[in-house]
């Protein structure tokens, strides 16, 4: 017999549907409670409605329970104390776009040894998110895979769609139905158009193929997302400067968008040079400070400690170091967020 099907497929294995680990790991009112009020800041700085920024900040990829949950409760502290300026949001990211391959992230292989315990990975991940917003600590994340987000989007409070999805219709429509606030990176080369693209695509409505919380292949109809917003995050050259701003605002603008936008500091805006996000976020701080309303967010990578290390099979992994992109380390994650907040500070001066 010729072989016709899964002529590519090695093996298939179960997976569990998004309403037994939510029964095994409920939200309660309280964690919703953190992921409503943060939901609703957000769009409320989006619509220019609260003069803070919110800044997505954290971990470049999670692959630690403890360790991501000892930065949280540095960062929930931080947050507390900036309130007034910063609405401050934990980047939670647990699945990696590659460039080419690499690992993909903590759903995808939560063992770091490609075991693929996809179903630990989501049961890890979704404990994680009840703990970090246990503390009060609202979480952000990429939303990459497709059927993930039945999984844990009730307890994000934002959502990324990356620099090689944004242009996906896939992704668009995705973001369309998602519940939370998301920001679409401009593409790996630079193109901010692929990310107004990606807003207007995604307010809309769309009908498209999914599966349903009890794991059912399903037709979803969406009302389409109304708080959508581009993320600069460099191309082939960095985009973080007020001339790139006001290009931005320019395209956004021209597609009949509201003129917000966030700045990664890290990617191609910092080389991924981790400690270039602080003169990245230093020359975005002056811009605010100097009464820019354009920019709304900012987004740092940031671990306990600095740089990034391999993922090497076997060997011992440094505490609280990246094993995706270099990261700033605590201390200079704190004196970034304390300037930013201060630059909010003096705009806000200015301008009462
Ligand atoms: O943010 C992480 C990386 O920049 C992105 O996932 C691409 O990684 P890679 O080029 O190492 O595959
Ligand atoms: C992969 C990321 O960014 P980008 O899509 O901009 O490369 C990220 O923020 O982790």
């Amino acid at each position: 017999m010729t072989s016709v099907d899964d002529v590519h497929i090695s093996s298939v294995r179960p997976l569990i549907t998004p309403a037994l680990l939510r029964e095994a790991l409920p939200a309660s009112t309280a964690h919703l409670a953190v992921v409503t009020q943060a939901r609703a800041g957000i769009a409320r700085i989006l619509r220019g409605e609260d003069d803070r920024v919110f800044v997505i900040v954290g971990p470049c990829s999670i692959h630690d329970h403890d360790q991501a949950m000892d930065y949280a409760r540095r960062l929930q502290a931080l947050a507390t104390t900036l309130s007034p300026d910063l609405l401050v949001v934990m980047r939670v990211y647990f699945e990696k776009p590659r460039t080419t391959v690499g690992w993909k992230g903590y759903i995808n292989d939560p063992h770091l040894d490609g075991s693929f315990a996809m179903n630990e990975g989501l049961h890890h991940a979704r404990r994680l998110l009840l703990d970090i917003a246990a503390l009060g600590l609202p979480a952000g994340t990429e939303f990459l895979d497709l059927l993930s987000p039945q999984f844990i989007a009730d307890l994000i409070a934002w959502g990324a769609i990356g620099a090689r999805t944004t242009e996906s219709q896939s992704h668009r429509q995705l973001a369309s139905g998602l519940s939370c606030p998301i920001g679409f990176k401009n593409g790996t080369d630079g193109n901010i158009k692929v990310a107004a693209d990606a807003i207007t695509a995604a307010s809309n409505a769309h009908a498209f193929m999914g599966m349903t919380n009890m794991g059912q292949a399903a037709i979803f109809e969406t009302r389409g997302n109304p708080d959508c917003h581009v993320i600069l995050r460099g191309g082939k050259a960095p985009n973080y400067s007020a001339a790139d701003v006001a290009a931005t605002v320019q395209v956004l603008e021209k597609g009949g968008l509201a003129p917000r936008l966030m700045v990664d500091t890290s990617h191609a805006n910092s080389s991924k040079q981790h400690q270039k996000q602080i003169e990245v976020a230093a020359d975005v701080g002056g811009q605010i400070a100097g009464g820019d309303r354009h920019i709304v967010g900012l987004m740092v990578e940031s671990h306990i400690n600095a740089g990034r290390q391999d993922l090497v099979p076997g060997q011992p992994l440094q505490y609280g170091v990246s094993i995706t992109d270099a990261c700033l380390n605590w201390a200079d994650t704190e004196a970034l967020l304390k300037q930013l907040a201060a630059d909010v500070r003096t705009r806000r001066a200015s301008t009462t």
